[in-house]
């Protein structure tokens, strides 16, 4: 054990009100947007496959030349009120909204730059009508920053000199300053989440990074942060010298999901953000260039996350003139649809201590001790169901979300293990099976007590 002063700063797993709510609110939308959504992944007629809002160094473009996009930045269509009821409709309780990405520019009129909102043709403060219209409808929002600061001159990489160090403590002040502005504009902000964080100069600043978050919290209460904000003072991110988690949930977790068959992940809160394509967060022109996931992969994505305490955040990448493009459109809609007959083995919900299986994955509902849901992805050929849960349980009866007053049959195999029969599902989507216990599922809520 090392002596570590800047690490955890809030004892895990929070039980206050905000975390319950940041916890049962499992799916949420990820909202990338800035000045790359103009030029798409295209410059100068020429097509640059990576990620469209890293344009600006995979097709070499000058910081004055990028910059200058600023004042082409008029999102004529954008509607707040539209893209917070698409997001409610696909089934959403938060989203999480760039406010300012690698590029430096801003969606909300700061006071420590001109290089956002209030200097381009469109003036208004968008990211509050973004919070506004997104709470009106019931959804949490969060707050993205990004530390790395392409257009900031006081960024550095390294701190190599004194002139550096000097640097970046400019940017050190410059940094607290937005965050304590974001906070002060927008107090219903529900939490941040910090990106750019990985770099040497952030290593070197544990302490900054420990006051920081504390600083923030106490402005703030309740406020999440995630665990990318942080560095102890020896340069461990994430997880401290001594491999205790920080911030409040842990966010490593980008493009990939954990092994669905691993429990070690369920003991720590977590989220996994997710792009549609394999690696476009903003908006590019061109999405025949990747697999373009399809809404059963999502919705698998969302209920694995589920069944391993983990919340899911989906991302989208509204164009320069602040629509979205129709397959977005088309897979908010899919999703939503699903949610709507399915959200009950979601919301609310997390890890049953059971082992995954192949049909699919366990849910339960945090309120509830004899209800398990059953999440089918794979029917098995003969319609039996082998469900293997703690020893000792009982089903006292099974049944389709969808038909919910038609017990399945049951038939016991051993202690705690049966086949349920579900013969004549019609679906093609992911379905639910719900078991009824007999008896408390003591096991998972003593194992819920020691974590
Ligand atoms: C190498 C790399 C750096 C930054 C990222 C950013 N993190 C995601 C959450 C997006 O914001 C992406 O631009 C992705 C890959």
């Amino acid at each position: 054990e090392k002596e570590v002063k800047y690490g955890q700063i809030t004892e895990l797993p929070r039980q206050d009100d905000a975390m319950k709510k940041w916890r049962s609110n499992r799916f949420g939308q990820f909202i990338h947007w800035g000045l790359y959504a103009i030029p798409g992944g295209v410059w100068k007629g020429k097509t640059y496959e990576y990620a469209a809002e890293f344009l600006k160094s995979s097709a070499g473009i000058s910081t004055a030349t990028w910059d200058s996009l600023q004042y082409q930045f008029n999102p004529i269509k954008f509607n707040a009120m539209a893209w917070a009821k698409m997001a409610k409709a696909m089934g959403v309780k938060y989203a999480t909204i760039t406010t300012k990405h690698h590029e430096g520019f801003c969606l909300w009129p700061s006071e420590y730059t001109d290089f956002d909102i209030e200097n381009t043709p469109y003036g208004k403060d968008l990211l509050g009508e973004f919070i506004e219209a997104y709470n009106a409808e019931g959804i949490d929002v969060s707050l993205y920053y990004s530390v790395l600061d392409w257009h900031h001159p006081d960024w550095r990489y390294k701190l190599n000199s004194e002139e550096d160090k000097e640097a970046f403590e400019r940017l050190k002040i410059f940094t607290k300053n937005q965050l304590l502005e974001l906070l002060d504009r927008y107090p219903t902000v529900k939490g941040l989440w910090f990106d750019g964080t990985w770099d040497q100069c952030w290593k070197d600043n544990g302490q900054f990074s420990y006051e920081l978050e504390k600083k923030l919290k106490e402005k703030h209460p309740g406020l999440v942060v995630n665990s990318r904000m942080r560095a102890d003072e020896y340069g461990s991110r994430h997880f401290d010298s001594n491999g205790v988690l920080m911030g409040d949930y842990e966010s490593g977790y980008e493009r990939r999901l954990p092994n669905p068959w691993d429990i070690e992940v369920t003991k720590n809160d977590w989220e996994c953000c997710m792009t549609i394509p394999e690696n476009q967060w903003g908006y590019h022109k061109d999405w025949t260039l990747t697999h373009i996931k399809t809404a059963n992969e999502l919705i698998e994505m969302l209920v694995q996350c589920t069944s391993q305490n983990g919340n899911f955040l989906l991302n989208f990448g509204p164009t320069g003139e602040g629509d979205f493009r129709e397959e977005e459109v088309k897979l908010a809609k899919e999703i939503g649809d699903w949610m709507d007959d399915n959200s009950s083995a979601i919301y609310n919900c997390g890890y049953a201590g059971l082992k995954k299986q192949g049909w699919g994955y366990f849910t339960q509902n945090n309120d509830s001790e004899t209800t398990i849901n059953m999440v089918v992805f794979n029917k098995p050929i003969n319609g039996k169901y082998r469900v293997k849960l703690n020893k000792g349980s009982v089903i006292k009866k099974a049944y389709l979300l969808s038909k919910p007053d038609k017990a399945l049959d049951l038939e016991e195999i051993s202690n705690g293990e049966y086949f349920i029969e579900a013969k004549k599902v019609k679906t093609k989507d992911p379905f639910v099976i719900i078991i009824e216990l007999e008896n408390k599922d003591s096991k998972k809520f003593h194992q819920k007590a020691l974590t």
